[in-house]
């Protein structure tokens, strides 16, 4: 695969197979070793490893990969909804559609594309969302692999009809950590969270860094654009 050491070739560096239920998964690899793979159900990446081999992405070993169902784990795209915040499927639909692998989407800046391996995804509103969700779109999701072996997600939704329409999103990212009781999360300090644990109240958070000691469910507010999440 694309091992070329003159000429990175992100064509030989992208693959497709089948899950066990017969899915389509893209595999992306580097020169490196570091890998992802994605599925066509959801748009999911389902796992990112380092160039050691070392799985990057939690997946619950109860995690059901059959359609209609999502995935619980790796990054789960919630969109047109996030969490339980309006009145359509906990996290809305798109992760459990199928989506289709798009040989030429509208342009992206060069920079996200030179020297990685990648793919293009898209997923367009059916006649079944229309139906609970009534907003034509497109959405175009592109995962791409680095030579440094650093993952990268760009979304970008498009209003198709031209009627002004509102949505959440999010990449639900399962991280695979060591061990929780270990673990430091950096950048979250001194902002407003709200508790799904106590009915969504609204708390703001201390000065420390955030550690786990029991169930920790909660949405943090105006965060920024890096957090840092220290395991080992
Ligand atoms: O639907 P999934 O992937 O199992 O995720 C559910 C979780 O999603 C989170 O966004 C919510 O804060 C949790 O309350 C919920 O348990």
């Amino acid at each position: 695969m694309g091992h070329s050491a003159a000429v990175w070739d992100c064509k030989a560096a992208f693959e497709v197979t089948k899950d066990w239920n017969g899915i389509d998964q893209i595999v992306l690899r580097n020169p490196q070793g570091a890998s992802a793979r994605v599925s066509l159900h959801g748009g999911q990446v389902t796992s990112w490893r380092n160039k050691q081999g070392e799985e990057l992405l939690f997946t619950s070993n109860k995690a059901v990969f059959k359609l209609p169902k999502a995935t619980r784990g790796g990054i789960p795209i919630c969109f047109p909804q996030f969490g339980n915040c309006g009145s359509l499927e906990l996290q809305g639909f798109a992760r459990n559609k199928m989506w289709i692998v798009e040989d030429n989407p509208p342009p992206l800046p060069p920079n996200d594309s030179q020297r990685k391996s990648f793919v293009d995804l898209l997923l367009k509103s059916s006649e079944e969302d229309l139906k609970c969700w009534p907003h034509c779109f497109e959405f175009r999701l592109r995962v791409s692999l680095a030579t440094d072996g650093n993952l990268t997600l760009i979304s970008r939704i498009r209003n198709i009809n031209g009627k002004p329409f509102s949505f959440s999103f999010a990449y639900h990212t399962y991280l695979l950590v060591s061990d929780i009781s270990e673990v430091r999360i950096e950048g979250l300090e001194t902002l407003d969270y709200l508790d799904n644990l106590s009915q969504r109240e609204r708390f703001t958070e201390q000065g420390d860094a955030i550690t786990f000691e029991s169930e920790v469910d909660r949405v943090y507010l105006s965060s920024p654009n890096v957090v840092a999440v220290l395991d080992h």
